[in-house]
């Protein structure tokens, strides 16, 4: 079986370019991108607008194609979208006529999974993301971040190997951002998955991440990678660590000092 592989990657990208053309140009939005998450890994992307990190997540979820390279899964290239990968956007994508239980039954329902056992799936997840008070409620009737909690519950209700998160909490204020990266690292605590989870917020990248992988626009490519051995759980006590700071401090030069590396580079 592929998946069961020792050292085989979960998700491998491998040589990946990317190019739009813009009028009569051609934009690079990556350039020769190549990167292995290891199962059961959570790996956060960070970079400058436009550096990619979009078109990276939608290649791995196989709604964009890539014009060089491929994106494998265990070992197989994705064509195409595919239950093993949950993807989860900014906009909570939720179904308004449905309750919080019936948005999180929804793929369930689609996959034909028995009433019984969706019910049971359904409950479970929308524990782990503290909604139990609310499941039978309308999404008109959620705030932001329990909309947002709410398509979370609904991705992991299907059960798929790997999370593809697109700025999940880019749309929210900062507390209710920070109290849902704690939950989303307890329900990986609970149930690891393999996550690629792409944000703008170095300290959201430092937080979450196992290994921060920091992009470059421009052409849209690797500009630097960080391993980020903090321990887990992530305490609060992590978050205000001097560890903690370092490598916050390190990922940040790294986003945001580019621009100098460049220069020092043409300057002789
Ligand atoms: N469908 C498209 N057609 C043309 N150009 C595109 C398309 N999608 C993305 N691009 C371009 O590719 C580059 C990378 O875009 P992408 O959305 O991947 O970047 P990003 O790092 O996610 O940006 P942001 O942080 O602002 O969301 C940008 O210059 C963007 O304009």
């Amino acid at each position: 079986m592929a998946g069961g592989l020792v050292n085989q990657p979960k998700i491998a990208v491998d040589g990946v370019t990317k190019n739009f053309s813009l009028g009569n140009d051609q934009l690079v939005a990556l350039d020769d991108v190549s990167l292995e998450i290891a199962d059961n890994e959570f790996v956060t992307v960070v970079g400058p607008s436009g550096c990619g990190k979009s078109t990276l997540l939608n290649i791995v979820a196989g709604l964009e194609e890539p014009s060089a390279g491929r994106a494998l899964v265990d070992g197989t290239p994705v064509t195409g979208p595919g239950p093993d990968r949950g993807v989860i956007f900014q906009q909570y994508a939720l179904f308004p006529w449905l309750t919080v239980r019936g948005n999180v039954e929804f793929g369930l329902k689609i996959a034909g999974v028995p009433r019984a056992e969706r019910r049971a799936r359904a409950e479970h997840f929308i524990d782990v993301v503290g909604l139990t008070y609310f499941a039978d409620v309308l999404p008109k009737a959620l705030s932001g971040g329990m909309r947002q909690r709410c398509a979370i519950a609904r991705a992991y209700a299907v059960d798929p190997a790997i999370l593809l998160m697109d700025e999940p909490f880019g749309a929210l204020d900062a507390l209710t951002r920070v109290k849902l990266q704690e939950q989303l690292l307890r329900a990986w605590d609970r149930e690891r998955r393999t996550v690629l989870f792409i944000t703008h917020d170095v300290d959201e990248a430092v937080y979450l991440g196992d290994r921060v992988i920091v992009m470059a626009a421009r052409p849209g490519r690797i500009y630097d990678v960080v391993e980020v051995d903090l321990p887990h759980p992530r305490t609060e006590e992590v978050r205000l660590s001097a560890e903690f700071a370092a490598l916050r401090n390190r990922v940040w030069n790294s986003v945001y000092h580019q621009d100098d590396h460049r220069t020092a580079e043409r300057t002789p």
